[in-house]
């Protein structure tokens, strides 16, 4: 007896089964019957710790799931302490004589010191450290470069550590408080532009990175980049565009949010995904004839189901290959991860220096409240080409803080 051949036999009894049901009951019935298993049984049941579902269950899994991650996290920074203190230092010659000219990609991490226990900025720069190791020579014009805004730097030692193995630029020299007149967002808008300023002064890059000192690249970064770079961006519309976001926060991925382009591809997914469901059905249910009710209730079916499992999800399929990333009009919020051309890093700068920023309009903000005035475009990758590993904010305070 051959046992492989059970599952196959009993997908066949119960199709047999199913067929005999369906003579005699409804289309009506059965789609119902569908639709409440779908979205009342099995959904609920597979979603459930999916944090970025509708299905989620908030109350049983986010405080526990929060913990997790922090405490996952602080043992990642202490794996990237590891990291630099295993790692031999270069010496100082080497720092600056092996540099290239101009580098095709300037990688800028801002940092200040914040939470001390979990090393963010050594996550980061360990994992851009070792991603460019691994990517050879075709990175070989890459280069890493760390932006010091904290007050009081001689206190940093995640800095000074970093400071050994790469090339560092200090804002401030000892304990300064810069302007007593200028408000945490003001200050967090200067220090950006201060690192633009010199990231573009000392290395005069083609491209240029900026990230935050908690958003830590995904594995798949620079090959993602390199595509974007030479085949996709080099498309006119693309390549004068202002700025191209690397990360948009998960929660506001979904379908139901007012962009036009999102809602393009939810009704595309229907179009596809509709008359495709109604076939396989169709098959299944023994009833040849396709009709437009029927193909018009699988598209709200699997519109309805993308929507509530969650579109982030949908999105990560796309990391199968660098050719499947989206590039989609921006939309307002969070700058973890920038990548500008150098012309786009110098009229960022300049646009930078006329505004005023304050709680509530902050720089990104800002940054994005421009595009119409100046008739500027920017784009955003989908998914995400870092992760936001920050629980504790250096600019809003929570002692508590939560993944959702
Ligand atoms: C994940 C996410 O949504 N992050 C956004 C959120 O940051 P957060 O509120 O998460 O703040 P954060 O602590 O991640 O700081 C953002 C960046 O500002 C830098 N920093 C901080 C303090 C300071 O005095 N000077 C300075 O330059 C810091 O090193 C980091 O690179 O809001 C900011 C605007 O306010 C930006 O839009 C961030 O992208």
């Amino acid at each position: 007896r051959d046992h492989t051949l059970y599952p196959a036999a009993m997908f066949l009894q119960g199709l047999r089964l199913y067929r005999k049901w369906c003579r005699f009951s409804s289309p009506i019935t059965q789609l119902l019957i569908l639709t409440v298993v779908t979205f009342g049984v099995l959904a609920p049941l597979i979603c459930h710790r999916l944090l970025h579902s509708y299905f989620y269950l908030r109350r049983w899994h986010l405080d526990p799931m929060s913990q997790e991650f922090m405490k996952q996290n602080q043992e990642e920074g202490q794996a990237a302490l590891r990291y630099f203190e295993d790692l031999q230092t270069p010496n100082s010659s080497k720092l600056s004589a092996g540099m290239p000219i101009r580098p095709w990609l300037l990688v800028t991490i801002v940092t200040v010191q914040r939470r001390k226990e979990f090393h963010y900025v050594l996550q980061v720069a360990s994992r851009f450290h070792r991603l460019l190791q691994q990517c050879g020579p075709h990175c070989q014009n890459y280069q890493i470069f760390l932006c010091n805004v904290e007050q009081d730097p001689g206190s940093y030692q995640d800095a000074t550590l970093l400071g050994t193995h790469f090339a560092m630029v200090s804002r401030y020299k000892n304990w300064e408080d810069p302007d007593t007149s200028v408000n945490q967002f003001e200050k967090e808008k200067r220090d950006y532009a201060f690192c633009l300023e010199q990231s573009l002064l000392a290395y005069n890059p083609e491209y240029l990175l900026v990230v935050e000192d908690d958003a830590v690249p995904e594995e798949e970064l620079f090959p993602v980049l390199h595509h974007l770079l030479l085949a996709r961006l080099s498309k006119p519309h693309l390549k004068d565009a202002l700025y191209l976001k690397l990360y948009h926060p998960e929660r506001l991925q979904h379908y139901i949010n007012p962009e036009p382009m999102r809602i393009l591809e939810w009704l595309g997914l229907g179009m596809f995904l509709g008359p495709l469901l109604s076939i396989v059905y169709s098959w299944a249910s023994g009833r040849p004839r396709l009709t437009w009710p029927i193909v018009l209730f699988f598209a709200l079916y699997s519109m309805g189901l993308a929507e509530l499992v969650g579109r982030h999800y949908l999105l990560e399929l796309r990391r199968l290959a660098p050719e499947l990333y989206n590039v989609v009009p921006v939309t307002e919020c969070c700058m973890p991860a920038m990548l500008f051309s150098a012309p786009s890093a110098r009229r960022v700068l300049g646009y930078l220096q006329g505004l005023q920023c304050r709680r509530g309009f902050a720089k990104d903000t800002a940054l994005y409240s421009l595009l119409r005035t100046k008739g500027e475009r920017a784009y955003v990758v989908e998914p995400n080409l870092v992760k936001h590993v920050g629980m504790f904010s250096s600019l809003r305070s929570n002692d508590n803080p939560k993944l959702l």
